[in-house]
């Protein structure tokens, strides 16, 4: 079932290109030069329910634009989308129920309140029955452990007791959909795992749909199993993780230390591609010689101490997109 559809969504900003010098701003102040630049540009795909999906690509990509168009903050330049089967633009009220977000940069939570104040002010905004709103207090407690903190006010809470809070303040009114914004940025490794946790968890018991934006490509790697890669507000990239990094990256390392220098290390199928004294990075092809045959090779021919093979990762992947993928807009004058 389609939680989220999301059908050639465009954002297009419009920005005042100031001239340099007195008599550029001058100019500028009365013949402004407007300059369109598009944040998104056409985007499409769909989300079923119970997926976690990672939306990522490097900084101005158009994450956020997505994102805040999603939960009705921004409204597309043209495009449309649904979530639950409701638009954000033609009814945000209806939308916002059945969204929970969360902005590791920024907090929901009421600062001069305690923690559990700031819970009930939220049941309050979003008219949260009793009942619901007890049962859901109950299992955010025991998966989050908020009882440590509840009475303490806002402000003295440690960023990753906040970061707690405010996935638990998210998920008060029973979201279907929940999206997360850098949710682990400038946690210690402690309170990311407990995050990542609290995700899984909630994902697993309650099939809740998570879109997560984030740089750290281990909050990547541990919760999404479907990635849409995007840069220069274009999808470049949208399927399952392991697939993605199979078919990116089909290059594998073999490193290999030798018990004395030889001469000739060459292969016609593995290229050298760094050595540090007698340690030996060679780079080939999975579809070209398997790691078997080509260890099977090297060690015919060279005195091998000690090796290891290093698959790609999520990041050799990220690094691949990035790279082959040049700006494709140029902004046009108004
Ligand atoms: N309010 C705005 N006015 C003008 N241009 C904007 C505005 N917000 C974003 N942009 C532009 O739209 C593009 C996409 O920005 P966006 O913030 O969506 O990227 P992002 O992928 O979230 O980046 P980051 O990882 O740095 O948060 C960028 O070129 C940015 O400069």
């Amino acid at each position: 079932m389609a939680m989220i559809e999301v059908n050639n969504i465009v954002k297009e900003y419009m920005l005042i290109r100031k001239e340099t010098g007195l008599r550029g701003s001058i100019k500028s102040l009365f013949a402004p030069k407007k300059e369109c630049v598009r944040g998104v540009d056409g985007i499409s795909f769909t989300i079923d329910k119970g997926e976690i999906v990672g939306y990522i690509g490097p900084n101005g990509a158009g994450k956020s634009t997505t994102i805040k168009m999603l939960t009705g903050i921004l409204h597309p330049t043209s495009g449309s989308i649904q979530i639950c089967g409701i638009s954000p633009q033609e009814n945000r009220k209806a939308v916002v129920q059945k969204l929970g977000v969360v902005f590791g940069q920024r907090t929901q939570l009421y600062w001069d309140l305690r923690l559990g104040e700031s819970f009930e002010l939220l049941r309050r905004i979003y008219q949260i029955d009793e009942r619901t709103y007890q049962e859901n207090m109950a299992l955010l407690n025991v998966v989050l452990k908020l009882s440590d903190f509840i009475d303490t006010p806002v402000r003295q809470l440690s960023l990753g007791q906040r970061m707690r809070g405010d996935l638990a303040a998210a998920m008060l009114h029973s979201p279907s959909v929940l999206f997360l914004d850098e949710p682990t940025i400038g946690l210690d490794a402690d309170a990311k795992h407990a995050i990542r946790q609290f995700i899984m968890e909630m994902n697993r018991t309650k099939a809740l749909t998570v879109i997560l934006t984030t740089h750290d490509l281990d909050d990547v790697e541990q919760l999404c199993s479907r990635l849409i890669i995007v840069n220069h507000g274009k999808i470049v990239e949208d399927g399952p993780k392991d697939e993605l990094i199979h078919k990116l990256t089909p290059k594998r390392q073999l490193i290999v230390e030798l018990q004395h220098h030889v001469e000739d290390l060459t292969h016609p199928y593995a290229e050298l591609i760094k050595q540090d004294g007698l340690k030996i990075w060679y780079q080939f092809n999975k579809k070209s010689i398997t790691a078997a045959e080509l260890i099977s090779d090297l060690s015919r021919k060279l005195p091998i101490q000690d090796l290891s093979v290093r698959e790609p990762d999520i990041e050799d992947a990220i690094r691949e997109v990035y790279k082959t993928n040049t700006p494709l807009k140029i902004p046009s004058l108004v």
